[in-house]
């Protein structure tokens, strides 16, 4: 197997897999880390954990139990991905998960770049922006679980982590892989233990893939994926057969969103104008969850039967997330929010819904848990970073939109290019 990915969340995992698929990779997605039984042949592995926001001791062992299942299978490189907006505040996890992957691997150096141009995330001098504005200045700040407020990695690495952080230029990788690899060698002389890439487009991608072809492990977001296979082109026609494997069924559609983004905001209120949307209230949520998800599933049994599939949402504004948070503080309400999503799944389910399109990578976590999906096969992306996604275990289709990502229209287009291809 050519690449073993691990993944700290769901929609970051079938963002990275939407990528190698599309860049005619043949992968599977396995949902947390799987048997030690269990074979596959395929060229790309992603395991999908939901260790972005855990506690740092348990993302750490999840993070090594799949490195060690992936090391089983015989990788050559051993990929981190996390959020290409750096989802980790100075207690996060991507320093320690890092740290710990490399100790067990027997690294004194790896990269860092959650770059993602196509989608505005690109890093000038070891800051990361997104779109015009530096990280901490974009709508990331408001984060429900990890608002950013430093758009600097090289500082966020070292706030997490146990060593040096340092910087490759873009004066660099313009320069070619040649130019990065030397500097990569200067850094690591000089104790420089994360080595943050500077990315503003596709091209320094393709550079940064080439340089970083046969390093054991690197760190970054599915850009630097792209740029890895940019750098080692598949055969022609080897696309289409990749995405053939996730190719959407058509069924019984709803969509859940869970993330409060400002893409996602966008996205609610351009749906709501075609399709009925059932809010959810976190008072409500904090409660009974059993019984309130079935009076939710009564009111979308009720609001079904237009062209385009119901929604159901918690997504807020910044300002409302801020006063539900501040009331009921915001672990608890995130955590009763999630509940709701996880009983609603599994009656959703229960009621012959086969199509589940979901906003968020926590909310996708826990739908992807609630009906105990072990795994996906990667379909044709819909946008840059969300495939269309099939379970390997039952006839359901899935669509992980990550918070940020997708147009406005996307909720539509996602059941438009279904019916399309069922
Ligand atoms: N109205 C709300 N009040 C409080 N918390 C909410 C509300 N709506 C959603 N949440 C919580 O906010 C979190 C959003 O995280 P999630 O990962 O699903 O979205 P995201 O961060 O925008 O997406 P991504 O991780 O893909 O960028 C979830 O834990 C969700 O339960
Ligand atoms: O990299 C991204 O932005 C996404 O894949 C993601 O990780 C969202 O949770």
């Amino acid at each position: 197997m050519r690449l073993g990915i691990i993944a700290d969340d769901f929609t970051g995992a079938t963002d990275i897999a939407g990528f190698l698929v599309a860049n005619g990779l043949s992968v599977i997605q396995l949902n947390d880390v799987p048997d030690a039984g269990l074979t596959v042949d395929v060229d790309a592995v992603v395991v999908s954990l939901k260790s972005r926001s855990a506690p740092v001791d348990e993302a750490v062992s999840q993070s090594l139990a799949a490195l060690d299942w992936l090391r089983q299978r015989n990788c050559r490189q051993i990929f981190f991905k996390y959020c290409s907006t750096f989802d980790s505040t100075p207690e996060g996890n991507i320093g320690p998960v890092t740290d710990a992957l490399m100790q067990a691997m027997g690294q004194s150096i790896t990269v860092v770049c959650p770059a993602l141009p196509v989608n505005g995330r690109t890093i000038y001098q070891g800051y990361l922006f997104v779109g015009a504005v530096p990280m901490n200045e974009s709508g990331m700040r408001h984060h429900p679980v990890n608002p950013m407020q430093d758009a600097n990695l090289m500082r966020l690495m070292e706030q997490q982590s146990t060593g040096k952080a340092g910087n490759v230029p873009y004066t660099i990788v313009e320069e070619g892989p040649e130019a990065v690899m030397a500097e990569l060698a200067r850094l690591e002389a000089d104790g420089v233990r994360y080595a943050v890439l500077d990315a503003l487009d596709s091209r320094h991608l393709a550079t940064l893939g080439a340089a970083i072809a046969d390093m054991p492990l690197i760190t970054g977001g599915a850009g630097l994926a792209d740029g890895l296979c940019m750098a080692n082109p598949m055969p022609a026609g080897s696309r289409e057969a990749a995405e053939k494997a996730g190719k959407p069924l058509s069924g019984r559609a709803i969509v859940l969103s869970g993330s409060c983004s400002q893409m996602t905001n966008l996205q609610v209120a351009a749906y709501a104008g075609k399709a009925p949307v059932v809010r959810i209230q976190v008072e409500r949520a904090l409660g009974d969850v059993d019984a309130y998800a079935q009076e939710l599933l009564d009111e979308v049994l009720k609001a079904e039967g237009g062209e385009y599939a119901p929604l159901v949402s918690a997504t807020v504004p910044p300002k409302e997330l801020a006063d539900i948070q501040q009331k009921h503080g915001a672990k608890q309400a995130s955590h009763a929010v999630e509940q709701v999503f996880h009983a609603l799944a599994r009656l959703l389910e229960s009621q012959g819904f086969s199509t589940f399109i979901v906003a968020g990578g926590e909310t996708s976590g826990t739908v992807s848990q609630a009906l105990e999906v072990s795994g996906f096969y990667i379909g044709a992306q819909i946008a840059p970073g969300v495939p269309f996604v099939r379970a390997i275990d039952k006839p359901v289709t899935l669509v992980l939109k990550s918070g940020n990502f997708g147009q406005e229209q996307f909720f539509a287009l996602a059941q438009d290019l279904a019916r399309e291809s069922a």
